[in-house]
C-alpha cells in the first residue's frame, strides 16, 4: 500500500530515470491526448463500479483514476503543490 503523494514520489522519480517496461513512461511518451482519454476512460469506470459494483470495485477503480491523475500532472509539469493550491 502506498499514499499519495508516494505514488507521485515514484511516478516522478520514473519519469526521470525511464526505466525500461515503464507502464508511466510509455503513457507520458504517448502524450496528454492519450492520457487525457485513459483518464475519462477511469472516470467512467470509477463511477460504474461505485453504482453497480460494490465498494472493493469501486476502491480499484478509484485508484486507477488517482493514478492516471498523477500521470497527466506529469505530463503537465505539475508538482503536488501546485495542486494542492485549489484544494
Ligand atoms: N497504480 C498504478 C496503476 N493504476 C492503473 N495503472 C494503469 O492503468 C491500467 C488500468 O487500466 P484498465 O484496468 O482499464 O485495464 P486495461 O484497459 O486492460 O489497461 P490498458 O490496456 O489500458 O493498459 C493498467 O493497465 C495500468 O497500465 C497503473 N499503473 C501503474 N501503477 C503504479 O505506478 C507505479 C509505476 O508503474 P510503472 O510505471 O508501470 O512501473 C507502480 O507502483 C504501479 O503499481
Amino acid at each position: 500500500m502506498k499514499t499519495f503523494d508516494e505514488l507521485f514520489a515514484e511516478l516522478t522519480a520514473k519519469a526521470a530515470s525511464r526505466p525500461e517496461g515503464s507502464g508511466t513512461v510509455a503513457a507520458l511518451d504517448a502524450g496528454v491526448h492519450a492520457i487525457g482519454k485513459k483518464l475519462v476512460e477511469e472516470a467512467a469506470e470509477s463511477w460504474m463500479a461505485a453504482e453497480h459494483e460494490g465498494r472493493e470495485r469501486a476502491a480499484e477503480e478509484i485508484s486507477q483514476l488517482l493514478y492516471h491523475a498523477q500521470v497527466l500532472m506529469l505530463a503537465c509539469d505539475l508538482k503536488l503543490e501546485d495542486v494542492y493550491a485549489h484544494l
